[in-house]
Parts: structure tokens; C-alpha cells; sequence
């Protein structure tokens, strides 16, 4: 293999392309941070001087786009330990080329004062590209009128509303209603937190009032049920004003089912589910464990469940089409944070790892489980999050024109995920101690090698901030009859999954 060459080209050869929607052999073909070629050797003349990977019983696929993130993000005296570098360059090294963070103002703070504060904390930092979501965390006239322009001007499809986190986040119907009519009449995409939070509040008063004060209340506080409500509500509330509805974080099998059920009521439209790797790669029971920091470390919401029969049935749902994206909601606290919550199990900072181990994840206990293929794995770790946000098929793809964001995937090789070699800043990882399949030998971040047989190189402020375009024509087709969702990708099959 020869090593030499500028690093703006790079010659793939010998691989196997995985796109979304097929698989076959091809070399590709990088200049400038784009793919110029993918096609049969015979095809093409590379240059001289360029650096030449073999990528021989390896798979070539599109760099993994995680969803879901929350670098740096301060949550009352707390701040999330991985920032926009050690979060992104963790992503990096598990094979995630592209993250979508939240910006998550105050109350009564000017969403365009917080999106320029995300803006100055990501952009020095990033080591791969990054968009963002906008959360919805109050409502007024004002909040809409900064929509507009976060839609307009500033690169912003996609606005999360919170069903739960009374008194913080927390809005009432009429609100989510406001908010729904708003994003449809901008064309942009909706987002919701599915939880009753005033359940929740209810339940936590009177667990704590009965003593039941550590990690374990946390899940008692939010069952299924209670996630499942709302995941119901928010479908209903979002068809009654024709708003697409993106529903984050789906992590128990009913709340998985009432996805399922309105995409199959809504025939493929409106409705779309995100899972995370947390709900495939663990489950609740830790939060039964003696050991504080060890049960604290799993809490985030809405928690995982200690029906161990859980993450096989979310790879079931996300096999079948019933839910869309695997994210990680990497949001981590280390365990003097996770002490504040000693004593009162909701004052335990929310939040887990996965931005470095969802891409090895998904693989092991989809693919190499034997429950989909590894198409379907690139559509629920990357396509389909670029097809949703608008951003396909300059990511999400192996093409002609897309942005070089590439992995070379190793489905033979194994790891063994630990806090002690992870490249997160946290203390803790809720994977601890399992082995995977599924290796990246090396990402290309636009054109650029930062990982190579094992080693990782990535530079500080690299990535870039990749507006997400309006009406993403994967969801808004669909909706204004153009085309029936669902053509060409599977079908929905809420009975195979169940
Ligand atoms: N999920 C979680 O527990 N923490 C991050 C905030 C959120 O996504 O609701
Ligand atoms: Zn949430
Ligand atoms: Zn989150």
C-alpha cells in the first residue's frame, strides 16, 4: 500500500460500497473533500501521487451522521464533560462523521442568542462537521418570529419541543399545537421530548415522599406508559395541524409500538422514530444495582427499561421501517455531577455516552445478529438522518458529488468498549466490558484521514457548520402528494416487528 500523496486525494480501491439502498464493488475516488469517482477500476486514471488505500473484504460506507448530541451543554450547575472536541472527536474515532447538536435556550432567552452562543463553543472546536436543532424551551410570539429567521437565515429545519421536565421545558398542548402549526408553516421539521411530565412530577413527589430516593426511582417515576402517552398525544397533536413529527429518543417497546401505529395510520407520512444506542446496547437494570454511581451513570430520559427483551425489539422496529435513526444523545456527566442527585434521584444529572460506540452497536446487535443488513444499517445510522434534515445526498451517500465522509468498516474485526480507551472526557461508559463487531479501520472526514488502522488524528475546529435546508423533500414529498412515502426503502411492517 503506498503512503505517499497530497492528503486532498485519497484512492479507495478494492471495497465494497454500501449505500442505503444497494451494495456493490467499486473503487472511489476523493479530491478536495469530495467523492469524484466510484466506479470499476477499468473507469478511471488516478493520478499520480495520490494516497492509495487497499480496501480489500472491507466495506465502504457512508461516515455515520449521529442525530442526536449534547456537547458542552450546561444543565443547571452542571456542564456536559465531552465538549464539541472530546465529543467530536470520540464520534470520529467510533466512525461518525457528522453530529446534530441541540441549542437549548433559557427561558426567556432569544433563540438567536443562544444559537450564536452554541455557534461560538462548536465552530473552534469541532473535528467533524455538525448542524444543529433548535429546542423550543418557552413560547411566545417572539420564539416564533426567531424561527422564522432561524429557518430563513441562519441554517435551522428542525425545532424540539418537551413534553416533560415540568417547569423547566415542559409545554402544554396548546403550546406543542403553536409550535407544530409554526414549524409546518415554515416547511422545517418537528421534534419532540415523549413523556408525561406531569406524571412524572406527580410520581417523583410521592416516591420520594415514600423514601424511595436513589437511581431507581427514576425509571418508577416514568414508566412505558408514560412515554407511550405521550409519543400518542404528539403523533395526534402534530397530524391535526399536518406537521411532521420526529419523535427523539423512542426507548421502550410501547412507546416504539404508538410510532409504529401512527406511521401506519398516517400511511408512512407525518410521523418518523429515533432510537438511541443506549436502548440497544443495555437496558434498566443497572439502575437496580447497590452501587450509586454505577446505577446513576445509566439515568437519562426517558430511561431505559428493565425489560430486558427491549433492545431486540427496537432493532426489530428499526429493521422494519417502524422507526428511522439511531442517535446516541451523547450527554455526559461525570460522577461528582451525577452525586448532586445523591439522596433525590431527580436532582441526578440526565444524561449518557454513545457517540463513539452507537456505530459498533448498531452493527453488533443488528447486523451481526443477524437481524438486518447492512444496507439498513447505513440508513438508520446515516441516511436516512441526512434524508430527514435535508442534508442527502451531499451526506449519507457514497456518490458522485457527496461530501467525502467515508468509513472503511472492518465487520470482522472485534473491540472491547471501556471507559479506559474511549475518547470521551467521561469517567464512565454504560457499554462497559462488551465486545463488538464491527470496526472502523479508517474515517475520512471530508477527504481527510483521522482514522487509520486504529490511530486517530483529528484537528481541532476542522469541522464545519452545514446549514440544514427547508422543506426536505423526503418528508414534505410525501405529505403534499407527490409521492408515497416509503416507495423504494421497504415497507412498514408493524406486525413483522411485533
Ligand atoms: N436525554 C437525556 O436524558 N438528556 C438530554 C436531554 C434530552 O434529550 O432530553
Ligand atoms: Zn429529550
Ligand atoms: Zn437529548
Amino acid at each position: 500500500m503506498s503512503t505517499q500523496g497530497a492528503e486532498n486525494r485519497v484512492y479507495i480501491k478494492n471495497g465494497q460500497i454500501v449505500n442505503h439502498d444497494k451494495t456493490f464493488k467499486a473503487d472511489v475516488y476523493i479530491e478536495d473533500a469530495i467523492i469524484k469517482f466510484v466506479g470499476p477500476a477499468a473507469d478511471i486514471t488516478v493520478p499520480g501521487g495520490v494516497r492509495t488505500i487497499d480496501a480489500s473484504g472491507k466495506l465502504i460506507i457512508p461516515g455515520g451522521i449521529d442525530p442526536h448530541t449534547h456537547m458542552q451543554l450546561p444543565c443547571g450547575d452542571a456542564v456536559t464533560v465531552d465538549d464539541f472536541y472530546h465529543g467530536t472527536k470520540a464520534a470520529v474515532a467510533g466512525g461518525t462523521t457528522m453530529i446534530i447538536d441541540f441549542v437549548l435556550p433559557n427561558k426567556n432567552e432569544s433563540l438567536i442568542e443562544a444559537y450564536d452562543k452554541w455557534r461560538s463553543w462548536a465552530d473552534p472546536k469541532v473535528c467533524c462537521d455538525y448542524a444543529l436543532h433548535m429546542g423550543i424551551t418557552w413560547w411566545s410570539k417572539s420564539v416564533s418570529d426567531e424561527m422564522g429567521i432561524l429557518c430563513k437565515e441562519l441554517g435551522i429545519n428542525s425545532f424540539k419541543s418537551y413534553m416533560a421536565y415540568k417547569g423547566l421545558y415542559q409545554l402544554v398542548d396548546s403550546e406543542l399545537l403553536d409550535v407544530f402549526e409554526r414549524v409546518r408553516s415554515l416547511n422545517a421539521v418537528a421534534m419532540v421530548h415523549a413523556e408525561n411530565g406531569d406524571i412524572i412530577a406527580k410520581n417523583a413527589e410521592r416516591l420520594l415522599a415514600k423514601g424511595i430516593t436513589g437511581p431507581e426511582g427514576h425509571e418508577l417515576s416514568r414508566q412505558e406508559e408514560v412515554e407511550a402517552e405521550a409519543v400518542h398525544r404528539a403523533c395526534i397533536l402534530a397530524h391535526q395541524v399536518d406537521c411532521p413529527l420526529y419523535v427523539v429518543h423512542v426507548m421502550s417497546k410501547s412507546a416504539g409500538i404508538e410510532v409504529a401505529r401512527a406511521r401506519e395510520r398516517y400511511r408512512g407520512k407525518y410521523i418518523y422514530g429515533e432510537t438511541l444506542a443506549a436502548a440497544l446496547g443495555t437496558d434498566g437494570t443497572h439502575y437496580r444495582c447497590q452501587h450509586f454511581g454505577h446505577a446513576a451513570a445509566h439515568v437519562l430520559s426517558p430511561p431505559l427499561r428493565p425489560d430486558k427483551t427491549t433492545p431486540e425489539f427496537m432493532i426489530k422496529l428499526l429493521a422494519s421501517n417502524d422507526l428511522q435513526t439511531t442517535g446516541s444523545d451523547n450527554c455526559t456527566f461525570n460522577k461528582e455531577q451525577k452525586e448532586l442527585g445523591l439522596g433525590d434521584f431527580t436532582k441526578i444529572p440526565n444524561g449518557i455516552n454513545g457517540v463513539e460506540d452507537r456505530m459498533s452497536i448498531v452493527w453488533e446487535r443488528g447486523v451481526h445478529s443477524g437481524l438486518m443488513d447492512p444496507c439498513r444499517f447505513v440508513a438508520i445510522t446515516s441516511t436516512n438522518a441526512a434524508k430527514i434534515f435535508n442534508i442527502y445526498p451531499k451526506k449519507g451517500r457514497i456518490a458522485n458529488g457527496s461530501d467525502a465522509d467515508i468509513v472503511i468498516w472492518d465487520p470482522q474485526a472485534t473491540r472491547t468498549i471501556s471507559k479506559d480507551t474511549h475518547h470521551h472526557a467521561c469517567d464512565f461508559n454504560i457499554f462497559e466490558g462488551q465486545t463488538v463487531h464491527g470496526v472502523p479501520e479508517y474515517v475520512l472526514v471530508r477527504g481527510r484521514i483521522c482514522v487509520e488502522n486504529g490511530e486517530l488524528r483529528v484537528t481541532k475546529g476542522f469541522g464545519r457548520f452545514i446549514p440544514t435546508p427547508l422543506r426536505p423533500p423526503f418528508v414534505y414529498d410525501s405529505i403534499d402528494g407527490k409521492q408515497e412515502q416509503g416507495e423504494g426503502e421497504g415497507q412498514d411492517n408493524l406486525a413483522a416487528a411485533i
